[in-house]
C-alpha cells in the first residue's frame, strides 16, 4: 500500500462515529471530522462567535416540546425556565403553545420582554422576596406556588384574588443527587403531605382574602430516571387531594407533578421514559381519582432538562495538552466550570469529541480540565480522545442545553460564553459573550 492509500484508509479506521442519544439530533460528523448542527459547520460557529460557545438546535428543542405534548395530551407541560431562558428561548415557548415555569422577577422579565401569555406563567420559589411578589402581581402572573407560611401572610396582604398553587412535600425519594432532591422531608422546598403541614397550610390559604387556592403542586427532584417514582407521588398528592376536600370542603381543580426527567449524558446512561411515564400518569390518574370520588384535576408537568438539556453543546479550544508521566493527560480547556459548574457541583460526566479535523491516532484516556484556579475545575475525567490532541484543537462537549448557561458565573472574571441559536444551516446570536466592559461596568471603582 502506498503512501497515498495508506493515510485514507488511517482515517477512516480511525473515524468516530457520534455517541448516540446524547447529542442534537441533527448533529452528524463528517470524514473530515466537521460536525454539523442543524446544517452548520462548528468550524464557523467556533470562527464567527469564538470559543468557547454555547450552542443550541432550536428544531431540537422545538421537537421536544411538541413530542411531550403530543405524548401527554390534554396534560399542560410547563417548561422549567431555570434550565435555560433567553428571549427566544420564552419566545419559542410560547409560540410551541407551553407554559412557563419562572423562579424570580429577573426570569419573569424576560418573559415579559416577549409579553409571554399571563395565564401560562408559573411563578416558583422557596424564599420569593417582596420584589419577586411585586412583578409577578403587577404582570399579572397566572400562579404563583406558594412555600412557606411567610409567603403565605405577606402575598395575601398584598394581592387581590391571585390564584395560587401550594408547593407539598410528597415524602418521594427521587434517588437522585442530593443537591437535587426534593421530594424528601429533609430539605428545603415545600409543605409535608406526611406531618399534616401541606393540609394545615391549605387552610391558611383559604383564610386569605386575596388568595384564590387553585390546586396542589409537587417537585420529586431533578434527574429522575424511575417513572414509578413520579406515579408515586402523583398517588400521594391525589390522596391529598381528597383530604384536602374532606377537611376543608374545597374541590381543587389543578395537579402540578413538577418537573424532572432525566437525559443521558453517557450514551450507556438510563434516559427517561415518556411514554411509560405518560400512561403510568393517565391510569394512577383515573384510578385514584375513582377511588377518591374526585373530578379528574386539570395535570401540569414542569420538565425542563428534558426539553432543553439534548438541543444544546459546548465548543471549546484546546489551549494546552499536558503529560505528567505515570499520573495522566491533561487537556486544558479556555473554559471550565465558570460555565459549566455541574460536575464539580453534582460529579456530573460528559461525552466529549474532537471535532473540526481528521483524528490521526486512536484514542486513549484523558483528562479535560478548565482554565480556572481550582484544581477541581475537572470537565471530564477520564474520557477517550485520539491521541494526536493537541493546543488549537476544537473540543465539543454533549448535552449542554440545561443548567449551563443557566448557571454560569464569572468566576476568575472570565466573561460568560455567548449562545448561539443553529437552524436550518444559518447560526444567529441570542446572547453575546461577555466582555470586559461588561464586567467592569457594575464596579463602581469606589
Ligand atoms: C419546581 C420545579 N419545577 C421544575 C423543575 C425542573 O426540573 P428539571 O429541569 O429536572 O425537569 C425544577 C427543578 O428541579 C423545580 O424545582
Ligand atoms: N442545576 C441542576 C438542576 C437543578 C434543578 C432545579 N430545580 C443540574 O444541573 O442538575
Amino acid at each position: 500500500m502506498t503512501l497515498g492509500e495508506l493515510i485514507p484508509s488511517l482515517r477512516t479506521s480511525l473515524r468516530s462515529k457520534l455517541a448516540s442519544g446524547v447529542w442534537p439530533d441533527s448533529a452528524v460528523l463528517g470524514t473530515d471530522g466537521e460536525m454539523r448542527v442543524a446544517g452548520v459547520p462548528m468550524t464557523t460557529v467556533a470562527a464567527r462567535f469564538g470559543t468557547p460557545a454555547y450552542v443550541l438546535d432550536e428544531e431540537g428543542f422545538r421537537r421536544k416540546c411538541r413530542e411531550y405534548r403530543a405524548a401527554l395530551p390534554g396534560v399542560e407541560v410547563c417548561y422549567a425556565g431555570k434550565a435555560l431562558l433567553t428571549r427566544a428561548v420564552a419566545a419559542w415557548v410560547a409560540q410551541e403553545g407551553l407554559s412557563l415555569d419562572v423562579c424570580s422577577a429577573g426570569e419573569l422579565a424576560v418573559a415579559r420582554s416577549v409579553d409571554f401569555p399571563a395565564d401560562r406563567l408559573v411563578l416558583h420559589g422557596n424564599a420569593k422576596t417582596t420584589e419577586d411578589l411585586k412583578a409577578a402581581l403587577d404582570y399579572p402572573v397566572g400562579r404563583i406556588v406558594v412555600d412557606s407560611a411567610d409567603e403565605i401572610r405577606r402575598l395575601g396582604l398584598l394581592a387581590h384574588d391571585q390564584r395560587v398553587l401550594l408547593r407539598v412535600t410528597p415524602g418521594v425519594d427521587g434517588h437522585t443527587h442530593q443537591a437535587i432532591n426534593t421530594g424528601v422531608e429533609d430539605q428545603k422546598f415545600g409543605f409535608s403531605l406526611a406531618s399534616g403541614a401541606a393540609a394545615d397550610a391549605v387552610g391558611q390559604i383559604l383564610a386569605q382574602p386575596g388568595l384564590r387556592l387553585v390546586g396542589l403542586h409537587c417537585h420529586v427532584g431533578s434527574q429522575i430516571t424511575r417513572v414509578g417514582l413520579l406515579e408515586e407521588a402523583t398517588r400521594r398528592m391525589i390522596g391529598l387531594l381528597a383530604a384536602v376536600r374532606d377537611r376543608h370542603g374545597v374541590t381543587l381543580s389543578q395537579l402540578n407533578v413538577g418537573g424532572g426527567h432525566a437525559v443521558r449524558y453517557l450514551p450507556g446512561d438510563d434516559g427517561f421514559d415518556l411514554a411509560g411515564f405518560a400512561h403510568r400518569l393517565s391510569g394512577a390518574l383515573a384510578y385514584e381519582c375513582e377511588r377518591h370520588r374526585l373530578p379528574v384535576p386539570r395535570l401540569t408537568i414542569e420538565p425542563g432538562r428534558a426539553l432543553v438539556a439534548r438541543a444544546g453543546l459546548t465548543l471549546y479550544r484546546v489551549v494546552t495538552v499536558k503529560h505528567v508521566p505515570g499520573v495522566r493527560t491533561f487537556v486544558a480547556v479556555d473554559g471550565g466550570m465558570s460555565d459549566n459548574p455541574r460536575p464539580a457541583l453534582y460529579g456530573a460526566r460528559y461525552t466529549i469529541d474532537l471535532i473540526g479535523r481528521p483524528r490521526l491516532a486512536a484514542a486513549r484516556p484523558v483528562t479535560v480540565v478548565g482554565r480556572h484556579c481550582e484544581a477541581g475545575d475537572v470537565l471530564a475525567r477520564d474520557v477517550p480522545l485520539p491521541g494526536d490532541v493537541q493546543a488549537g484543537d476544537l473540543l465539543a462537549v454533549a448535552c449542554t442545553g440545561a443548567y449551563h448557561h443557566s448557571l454560569a458565573s464569572t468566576y476568575n472574571l472570565v466573561g460568560r460564553p455567548p449562545l448561539v441559536a443553529v437552524a436550518d444551516g444559518e447560526a444567529r446570536l441570542l446572547v453575546r459573550r461577555e466582555t470586559d466592559e461588561d464586567l467592569l461596568a457594575r464596579d463602581t471603582g469606589l
